[in-house]
C-alpha cells in the first residue's frame, strides 16, 4: 500500500468579511498518497485556490475554523509561523496562481533566485547554483537564462524557472495552482510533462495540481477531485472521473468539454442553468441543488454524506446513497 503524504480531514477555512463568513472550504476530506498527482478542478470560486493557500499560509482574511491537514503526521493547521516557515519549501511548496508576474523586471534571473532563497535562509553559493543548473537542464532551459531579465523570457520559460525554484529543496508535496492557464497548448503540455517528470525523478513525492482544464488533468493526474461551492462533489481516478462520473456536476463538467484545452470557466455548462451559490449564505442541503436537474426533497434539507462507490471513488450526492425515496 502506498504511503499517505497528506491527510485532510473535515477541513473548514472561511474568509471573514463585513457581511459574514464566506465558507470557501466547508468540511473537505481527502488524501494524497506518495507518488500521486491529485488534480483539483471545479468552476471559478469553488475554493481551489483557498485550498492550496490554506495548506501553505493562513493569511487574513482567511480564517481556520476546524479540521486537520496532516502532512506526514504534522498538522499544518496547528503550526505556528516559525514552524510553518521551516516547513515551507522543504516539506510543502506552492507555485501560486500568476507566479509568472512575481519576477522583478530589474533583476537578472540569477539575482532573483539568489534573493528569494536567501530570504528563506538558504545560502545561494556555488554548490547551490550547481543544483540550479542541473535542474535547468532537466526542464530544458539553457543556462544563459540565468543572466537574462524576465522580460526576455517567454511565459513557458518563466513557468519552468518557477518550477525549478519552488522545488529546489525537494519538497514532499508540491501545490501547482493554475500554472498552465496562461500558456499556449504546447507549453501547457510541456510544463505538465515536467511536473510529472519531477514526480517520477522523486524530486517531489506528490503533487496537487489545481486547474480549470480537465483535459490537462486527464493527461497527468492519477486522481481528480471535483469541487463545488466549498465542498467536494467527487473524487476518483482520472479514468473514472472522465468515463464513469457519478455526480451530476461532474457529468455536466465532462459534457461541457467540447474539445481538448477548453477552459470550462468560460463555457456554459450543458443543460445546467445558473451559477454557483453565494458562499455567504446557501442554507442547508446540497449546494448543487439549485442547478441540479435531479434534485429532490432531501437535497434541500441536508448536505449529502460521502458514498464510497469503489476503491478510490467517492461521491457526495443523495442519488448515490440509495435512499432517494425516504
Ligand atoms: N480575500 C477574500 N475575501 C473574501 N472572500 C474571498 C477571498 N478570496 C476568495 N474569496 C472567496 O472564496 C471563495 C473561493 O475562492 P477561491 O479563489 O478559492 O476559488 P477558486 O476555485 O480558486 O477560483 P478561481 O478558479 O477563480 O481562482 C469564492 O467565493 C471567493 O469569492
Amino acid at each position: 500500500m502506498s504511503k499517505n503524504i497528506l491527510n485532510v480531514n473535515d477541513l473548514k477555512v472561511y474568509y471573514k468579511t463585513l457581511k459574514g463568513y464566506v465558507k470557501a472550504l466547508d468540511g473537505i476530506s481527502f488524501k494524497v498518497n506518495e507518488k500521486e498527482i491529485l488534480g483539483v478542478a471545479g468552476e471559478s470560486g469553488c475554493g481551489k485556490t483557498t485550498l492550496g493557500h490554506s495548506l501553505i499560509l493562513l493569511k487574513k482574511p482567511m480564517k481556520y475554523i476546524s479540521g486537520e491537514a496532516n502532512l506526514l503526521n504534522k498538522d499544518l493547521m496547528k503550526l505556528n509561523a516559525k514552524e510553518m516557515n521551516k516547513t515551507r519549501f522543504k516539506d510543502i511548496s506552492i507555485i501560486p496562481q500568476a507566479a509568472m508576474d512575481s519576477f522583478s523586471p530589474t533583476k537578472k534571473i540569477k539575482d532573483f533566485i539568489k534573493d528569494l532563497v536567501e530570504e528563506h535562509g538558504i545560502k545561494a553559493d556555488e554548490n547551490f547554483f550547481e543544483k540550479v543548473k542541473k535542474r535547468f537542464k532537466m526542464v530544458n532551459l539553457s543556462l544563459d537564462v540565468l543572466n537574462r531579465y524576465s522580460i526576455e523570457l517567454s511565459g513557458g520559460m518563466k513557468q519552468r524557472v518557477i518550477l525549478v525554484i519552488s522545488t529546489l529543496l525537494d519538497p514532499k508535496l508540491l501545490i501547482a495552482d493554475e500554472i498552465t492557464s496562461a500558456l499556449d497548448v504546447s507549453s501547457q503540455k510541456f510544463v505538465a510533462k515536467m511536473l510529472s517528470n519531477f514526480r517520477d525523478e522523486k524530486i517531489v513525492d506528490s503533487i496537487i495540481f489545481i486547474t480549470h482544464d480537465l483535459s490537462i488533468l486527464y493527461q497527468i493526474a492519477d486522481k481528480i477531485m471535483i469541487m463545488y461551492a466549498g465542498h467536494i462533489a467527487e473524487i476518483a481516478s482520472s479514468e473514472d472521473i472522465i468515463f464513469n462520473p457519478k455526480h451530476p456536476y461532474t457529468k455536466a463538467l465532462i459534457s461541457s468539454l467540447p474539445k481538448i484545452g477548453t477552459r470550462f470557466e468560460n463555457e456554459k455548462l450543458d443543460g445546467i442553468e445558473g451559477t454557483p451559490p453565494n458562499l455567504l449564505n446557501f442554507g442547508n442541503g446540497c449546494r448543487f441543488r439549485f442547478r441540479c436537474p435531479y434534485a429532490f426533497d432531501k437535497c434541500e434539507k441536508e448536505a449529502p454524506p460521502k458514498t464510497i462507490i469503489s476503491n478510490d471513488h467517492e461521491v457526495y450526492c443523495w442519488l448515490n446513497v440509495g435512499d432517494k425515496n425516504e
